[in-house]
């Protein structure tokens, strides 16, 4: 893992933002056929601001998130409609978006449709990840029902789980499409990130701590606030 601090006063969150999004289409620009993977939540709005505004040829990149929330794209808490709102415009409205939720069913019997998709763009040219406090990444949360299968080696691109304490089901990446994916990044935070990541750094256990399970080959980008 590779800890990128932008704890300076001068290196704000919107530094932070452009600076990954610049590490993002770096990555795009060099691939023949580009996929892209991005987190909902609250911080990465501003890196998707910035990466929507970058010179690419979107049309070539496949675009998905790491996870979604299972609710209509129009709820307040999709991260389908927080892409379509921060990133799939100006120059990125060109991406091929792959969409997790579909109004078709539950969860289990949606994912295979998306899961074929993805398998089709793997290994994905960059993930950027999320993280909570309580060391979950993309939608694998401790405790979650089939958390196991998830981190398996031998998972399916995709799967639906229904974590405890979380609102709505979810679907999420597997750890195996994470790691298999050419780069990926991290950005969290605060403080409070910051002892989580270093707490499941010291546990590499990642059915206790699923950001363990990614942490291979990892940058991070750390804010302090
Ligand atoms: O659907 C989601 O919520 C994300 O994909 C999730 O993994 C997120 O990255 C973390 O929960 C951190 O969320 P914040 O950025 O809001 O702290």
């Amino acid at each position: 893992m590779n800890l990128i601090e932008y704890a300076d006063s001068e290196l704000m969150m919107m530094d932070l933002a452009h600076i990954v999004a610049g590490e993002i289409n770096r990555k795009l620009m060099h691939s023949e056929r580009a996929s892209l993977a991005l987190p909902g939540g609250t911080t990465p709005g501003p890196v998707m601001d910035a990466l929507s505004a970058t010179s690419l040829d979107w049309e070539r990149v496949d675009v998905m998130l790491t996870d979604e929330r299972w609710v209509p794209e129009d709820d307040p808490r999709s991260n389908a409609r927080l892409l379509r709102e921060r990133l799939l415009v100006d120059k990125a409205a060109k991406a091929n978006f792959i969409p997790f939720w579909s109004d078709a069913g539950a969860p289990e019997e949606c994912v295979p449709v998306a899961a074929d998709k993805v398998r089709a763009a793997m290994p994905l040219t960059l993930v950027l990840l999320g993280m909570g406090e309580d060391m979950h990444t993309a939608s694998l949360f401790p405790g979650a029902e089939n958390l196991d299968t998830a981190l398996s080696p031998n998972a399916p691109p995709l799967l639906a789980l229904h974590p405890p304490g979380v609102p709505e089901a979810r679907v999420t990446l597997t750890a195996r499409v994470i790691n298999d994916a050419m780069n990926k990044h991290l950005v969290i935070i605060g403080d409070a990130k910051r002892e989580a990541l270093e707490k499941a750094r010291a546990s590499g256990d990642g059915h206790v701590a699923p950001v363990a399970a990614v942490m291979r080959d990892l940058t991070v980008h750390w804010a302090k606030e």
